[in-house]
């Protein structure tokens, strides 16, 4: 084996076992002492190193299996940070479509769905600290931080394996300390203080180094949404193509007689992004420039509460008629505020009728409306977001014209219009573009009474005295005040006019939704470093036991792959002295995150077969894996890079 700079030998694979080696473990923390301590006696003729080897060896040894005393028995069982990585511990809402209107609506997994049982730990009940003089299961560790990470550990006990429990106690600064069998335990990383008071559930404290289950669930549920397609078996009446857009969707019930318009999920050919396509059934254009020419203008609105309107088709053949397709932006499983609040049992979100699974989205649930109608609280987040994007359309000298429940989306905790633009081309209209905003107040003000009252038709003028009397009974005066502005019709007003009425409610819902991007951006702190160490992970893996490099045979058990190697089983493969595998996915982040810095610090690699211990530094380890990486890459015919 070639000497490399920067890692000294003691021992060589040639070598007898044991000659050369020196006693004495690396001075260390109490946490190396412990595990030396409790390596046995067999153990103790540890690695030796060189004279003057400055040792900072700073994280557990790995202990050769040989050296073990006793065959380990069966290991425990996976701890959580572990089993949170896994897919199927996502309980995937999907229902299927067939017992969509089957009786009460059931939004937890269906039982072939659960492929994992409940973890086997139970989560902590919310409890008073205990009295100083009661011994709590966690007075039994010993602590120590290491990097960020608390380890805990105690002495080994003679109870055999199984009779140990897995389970979690509440760690000394709100983390949660999981004893995996009392091997070891890692308190989780606390959340960011601003961040805590966001998250309501009692075990929320429960932190680890990914994603939020909630959201990771939205998440993938959307992901689900996206990839749904449709057998064309099942809907021959929905074209394979729209011009440039394929893989069409429907997004709500097609195929019933005398639809006048029909909504479809598709990918576009040219961006490969997707769409929400709005096709207006039987609509032959006959002068485009007169009918189209706001299309334009439609298309330039940016706003956070409107979908963007990306694209018109005129005359479009594909549905064997002349159909007008508007192209929206796609929001995946939105649901519109009619169906969230008035028709909770119709929840549309998605479905998929090729697998007659439906899908739904987990932060979007329902929220039917009782008879005194929404909180007030909701009703003036919406007012708020409906003016924001009604400020926005008026001022570019638009009007919306389609303000209506089922034309407003639902997308995470946000509301878009969604239908804009539609009704200038179908029905251009020749009034005054004034008294047309005019209407979308009047409009809007319809959305408020309906969703104050709880009922969809309350605005309407036989009903109206009745929902009158209900608001006045229920809400508070500014809120009237609105109505009451939006709906009368004797003065010329504009949108502007009801921002002193809405007054510090505002800051209310800004706070909330910059509350929201706090917590987003901490989720996305915590994955951002991921995708790094993915691709390290991946070069390492493409070094390491490869049989062979162009002639090169044994390339990966020579030279610097060795020594890689050797890394891995430290990183990866840790073991007590009890022979149970050390999971500590702190310690394998931390490996990870020092090698790709190349950090000085240096940690001790022992051989399996306990023969050559290597100290080193992270830096040349570094050096190793890129070299072994580019000589790899210098024997390769085809280098794909993504
Ligand atoms: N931009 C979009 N992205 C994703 N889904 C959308 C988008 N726009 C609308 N949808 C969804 O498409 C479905 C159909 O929308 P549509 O506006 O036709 O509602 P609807 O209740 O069927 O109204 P109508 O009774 O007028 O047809 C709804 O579930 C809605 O949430």
């Amino acid at each position: 084996m070639q000497s490399n700079e920067g890692y000294q030998f003691d021992g060589g694979p040639n070598q007898v076992p044991g000659q050369g080696q020196g006693q004495g473990l690396p001075a260390g923390s109490r946490l190396n002492q412990y595990l030396a301590n409790n390596s046995r006696q067999a153990l103790l003729t540890g690695p030796s190193f060189g004279p003057g080897t400055p040792i900072n060896v700073n994280a557990p040894i790995f202990i050769p299996k040989h050296q073990q005393p006793q065959p380990p028995p069966p290991p425990p069982p996976v701890v959580n940070q572990f089993a949170q990585l896994a897919i199927h511990d996502v309980p995937v809402q999907m229902i299927p479509f067939n017992q969509i209107n089957a009786g009460p609506q059931h939004y937890g997994p269906p039982p072939h769905m659960s492929h994992r049982p409940p973890m086997q730990h139970h989560h902590p009940q919310p409890m008073a600290p205990p009295p100083p003089h009661v011994q709590v299961p966690y007075d039994r560790y010993h602590q120590e931080s290491r990097g960020g990470t608390t380890y805990f550990y105690n002495e080994p006990s003679d109870q055999p394996l199984d009779a140990e429990h897995y389970h979690e106690v509440d760690g000394s600064e709100g983390g949660i300390v999981v004893n995996t069998s009392g091997v070891f335990c890692y308190n989780a990383p606390l959340p960011l203080a601003h961040m805590t008071r966001f998250r309501g559930k009692p075990n929320s404290t429960q932190q680890t180094q990914f994603i939020s289950p909630e959201l990771r669930m939205e998440l993938l549920n959307r992901q689900l949404a996206f990839d749904t397609k449709v057998d064309p078996n099942l809907y021959p009446e929905i074209p394979q193509n729209v011009e440039h857009f394929t893989n069409l969707v429907p997004l709500e019930n097609t195929g019933m007689q005398n639809q006048s318009h029909s909504t479809y999920k598709a990918i576009s050919c040219r961006d490969g992004n997707f769409y929400c396509l709005r096709r207006i059934h039987g609509n032959r254009i006959q002068q485009p420039g007169k009918q189209t020419h706001l299309v334009e203008q439609w298309k330039k609105l940016v706003h956070g509460n409107i979908v963007p309107l990306r694209e018109v088709l005129l005359n479009c053949r594909a549905f064997e008629d002349y159909s007008l397709i508007f192209a929206y932006d796609y929001y995946p499983l939105a649901e519109t505020l009619m169906t969230k609040h008035f028709d909770p049992k119709n929840v549309t979100n998605f479905y998929d009728p090729a697998n007659n699974f439906r899908i739904t989205s987990p932060m979007g649930v329902p929220v039917s409306l009782g008879p005194s109608g929404a909180n007030e609280t909701m009703i003036w987040s919406y007012i708020i977001q409906i003016a924001a994007a009604l400020r926005a359309i008026h001022a570019s000298g638009l009007a919306c014209r389609t303000l209506d429940l089922n034309k407003i989306i639902c997308y995470g905790n946000k509301i878009m219009l969604s239908f804009c633009g539609i009704a200038d081309v179908l029905d251009p209209d020749s009034t005054p573009i004034q008294q047309q905003q005019n209407e979308d107040l009047n409009m809007f003000g319809n959305i408020i009474v309906s969703l104050a009252t709880g009922r969809a038709n309350a605005w309407r003028k036989d009903l109206y005295p009745q929902s009158k009397k209900l608001i006045d009974e229920n809400f508070s005066i500014d809120l009237r005040n609105v109505i009451g502005f939006l709906h009368n019709n004797g003065s010329r007003k504009t949108i502007n006019e009801i921002m002193p009425m809405i007054g510090g409610r505002f800051f209310t819902v800004m706070e909330n939704m910059q509350a929201k991007t706090d917590v987003l951006e901490g989720e996305l702190s915590r994955e951002m470093e991921n995708g790094r160490l993915l691709r390290l992970l991946a070069k390492m893996n493409t070094v390491l036991e490869r049989v062979e490099n162009g002639t090169e045979e044994g390339w990966s058990e020579t030279g610097d792959r060795f020594m890689l190697k050797l890394f891995r089983d430290y990183v990866f493969h840790q073991v007590t002295d009890q022979g149970r595998a050390w999971l500590d996915m702190a310690h394998i982040v931390q490996c990870l995150n020092k090698l790709d810095c190349g950090t000085l610090e240096k940690i001790e690699m022992v051989a399996r077969g306990g023969d050559t211990q290597i100290i080193i530094d992270y830096a040349t380890l570094k050096k190793c894996l890129e070299k072994s990486y580019r000589e790899l890459m210098g024997n390769t015919m085809m280098i794909v890079h993504r």
